[in-house]
């Protein structure tokens, strides 16, 4: 595995959905002027290739075959990252309810995980000044030597309340609904034989429950810092 240059900093930021990954890592990166990487995109991108494309998304032996023919190209600038699938830009599509709803099983066949995993070490490997990569298997798997590594929780229902949130104008009713979907997602992707969900032995755990988005950026902020002062 390549490595990237001895000054830059491998942040690993990993946890369940809707525990603020994206959000503290995007503004971590942006704080520290390092390149942001979300790998939940790449995997909801090549599902959504699957989709459109008339694979079974359920027939894993389908999805290896095809793995390796969409081209992703992640931008990894945290002020605007981008993804695109054959060169079409695949940031919206792959917000969709069905995207979401079969992504674990595509990022569950071991043939994607290998593909993704190549395409995250070589992005992180080319990050010259450091990187945030966030995902599920960050710090167990992909970046195992991450100079730091976080593992984000939040209750169930804390995270559902934020991602209904996100959708304006629905009932209450879909906050439970919500808060059902991620536990199933989480389900799929804790329980999963290949690399699956999981807090790192040497991960910090930050428990954003109780914490603003502010709160948990500046204490990843303040847990970088600390590993760079004690790197000089
Ligand atoms: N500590 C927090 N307090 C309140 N809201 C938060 C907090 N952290 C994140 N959020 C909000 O929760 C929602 C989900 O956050 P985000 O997308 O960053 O989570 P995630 O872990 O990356 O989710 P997923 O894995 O499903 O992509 C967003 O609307 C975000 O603004
Ligand atoms: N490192 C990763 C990142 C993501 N996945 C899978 C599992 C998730 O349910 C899905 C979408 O991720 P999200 O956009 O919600 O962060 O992608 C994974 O298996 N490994």
């Amino acid at each position: 595995m390549e490595t990237a240059a001895p000054s830059a900093v491998i942040v690993a930021i990993d946890g369940p959905s809707g525990t603020g990954k994206s959000s503290t890592s995007k503004a971590v990166a942006a704080k520290l002027g390092l390149r942001y990487l979300d790998t939940g995109a790449q995997y909801r991108a090549i599902t959504w290739w699957m989709i459109t494309n008339g694979i079974d998304t359920d027939d894993a032996d389908a999805v290896a075959l095809a793995a390796g023919k969409p081209a992703i190209v992640s931008g990894t600038d945290p002020a605007g990252p981008t993804i695109t699938v054959d060169g079409v830009d695949a940031s919206g599509p792959i917000r969709t309810r069905e995207v979401t709803s079969k992504v674990s099983a595509v990022s569950a066949v071991p043939e994607v995980r290998a593909l993704i995993t190549d395409l995250q070490r070589s992005i992180a490997a080319a990050a010259e000044g450091g990187i945030v990569v966030e995902g599920r298997d960050i710090g167990t798997t992909v970046l195992p030597d991450a100079d730091l590594k976080v593992f984000l929780t939040a209750s169930p229902e804390a995270r559902a309340a934020r991602r209904s949130g996100e959708l304006r104008g629905k009932e209450a009713a879909d906050v439970a609904a919500t808060k059902e979907a991620l536990i199933k997602r989480d389900a799929a992707d804790s329980g999963r034989k290949t690399s699956p969900l999981a807090k790192a032995a040497d991960a910090v755990e930050v428990d954003t429950t109780e914490l603003t988005l502010e709160q948990v950026i500046e204490c990843v902020v303040t847990l970088v810092e600390e590993k760079r002062a004690g790197r000089k």
